[in-house]
């Protein structure tokens, strides 16, 4: 984790770097920024450089459609999916699709031609994976899985980040106690020092409760006769388990549509009380990393810079897919850099 750390920290800081003072924008946008990127290099392994910027633009066309309705409809009628020439919306799609598969491909042929034990991004985890026969990962299984934490991992954590943001920002003494702990740790703090800091832990667990950006967890499927609470289910009863319903249930979260971290200080919840990533053996896999990611960014940016709300206005969620998303982005504007300047990356570029 500690490798990623360095990654987060200084992608944050460049992506941050862009923002003007008075400037009036929405964070999620760069939220999204950062989260991609760090997928992009953390997880595909990718360095700066031509093949880094096409796959950044092919990937970014691809997850974020000009419009959207129009892809829902091509996934639910599959009939539609007619490749009609390259301005077509389905041949479109098929010839983008074929272009961040050979970017890919690449990526990974380059790897076996030179291997270094050495590399800790998941690709490189994932090839020097082995199954039970001895059988290492075949080039569309791998392909296949990094898709998946792109799309999984990506906008789930840039949101859950907009929301951590905003809710800082709404209550000025929750700004004010995470920096009273984070300035404790010094100028150039240790990434798991930060990991650990219970305040801000704290902050990010309410934050995930109160709008869990997956409102439920994946469906389960009943295979043979259960029995929940007082619920009896026969096999093939389809379950989805409701998140955002569990973590409003008032006898467990008093006032539960108040953003109270104090809740998190004072007991500790079961992984049945509280489950911002799902549970049982299909839980997120990339919950330690997103917690790890959530808890450097914050750090970085609330040690960084001043920034307040837009406007007062509470800022609402919709539903943008599976996901609870804020309503407009978050408007933020930036007020200056904070006095003391301080950086909490020891590793970061802008800070040696
Ligand atoms: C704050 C950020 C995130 C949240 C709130 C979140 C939440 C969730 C939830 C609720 C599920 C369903 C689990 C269940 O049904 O029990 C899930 C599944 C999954 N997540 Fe995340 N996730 C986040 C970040 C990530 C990241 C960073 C990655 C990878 C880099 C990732 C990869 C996955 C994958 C691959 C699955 C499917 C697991 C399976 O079916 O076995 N997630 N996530």
């Amino acid at each position: 984790m500690l490798a990623y750390g360095e990654l987060i920290c200084d992608i944050t800081e460049q992506v941050t770097n862009q923002w003007q003072v008075g400037e009036n924008f929405a964070v999620l946008s760069s939220m999204q920024a950062i989260s991609f990127q760090v997928i992009l290099k953390a997880v595909f392994g990718l360095e700066d450089g031509p093949r880094y910027e096409k796959l950044h633009e092919f990937l970014i066309t691809i997850l974020n459609p000009k419009i959207p309705i129009l892809r829902t409809v091509l996934l639910l009628f599959p009939s539609l999916r007619q490749d009609l020439g390259a301005w077509s919306p389905w041949g479109k799609y098929l010839r983008l699709r074929q272009q961040i598969d050979q970017l890919i491909y690449a990526q990974i042929q380059e790897r076996k031609a030179q291997p270094d034990p050495s590399r800790t991004d998941i690709l490189s985890l994932m090839m020097a994976a082995r199954d039970e026969a001895g059988e290492p990962m075949t080039d569309l299984e791998l392909r296949d899985e990094l898709m998946t934490l792109l799309v999984a991992g990506h906008e789930t954590t840039a949101t859950s980040l907009s929301w951590a943001l905003y809710w800082i920002h709404h209550q000025p003494q929750v700004r004010e106690k995470l920096l009273q702990e984070l300035d404790k740790l010094g100028e150039q703090p240790d990434p798991n020092a930060i990991f650990r800091l219970p305040y801000l832990n704290a902050v990010c667990s309410e934050t995930l409760r109160l709008y869990p950006v997956a409102v439920s967890g994946l469906n389960r499927l009943v295979k043979s006769p259960l029995q929940i609470g007082e619920y009896n289910f026969e096999p093939g009863t389809l379950l989805i388990p409701s998140i955002y319903l569990t973590h409003h249930r008032e006898d467990l979260y008093p006032e539960s549509k108040q953003f109270k971290p104090e809740r998190f200080l004072e007991r500790q919840f079961s992984p049945y009380e509280y489950l911002p990533f799902g549970g049982g053996n299909r839980r997120c896999i990339g919950m330690a990393f997103a917690l790890f990611e959530m808890k450097l960014v914050l750090a970085t940016v609330l040690s960084r810079w001043q920034m307040e709300l837009s406007n007062g206005k509470p800022v609402k969620p919709v539903r943008k897919g599976l996901l609870f998303s804020p309503a407009g982005g978050v408007r933020m504007v930036v007020k200056g850099k904070r006095p003391q300047n301080q950086s909490v990356l020891q590793t970061s570029s802008s800070s040696a």
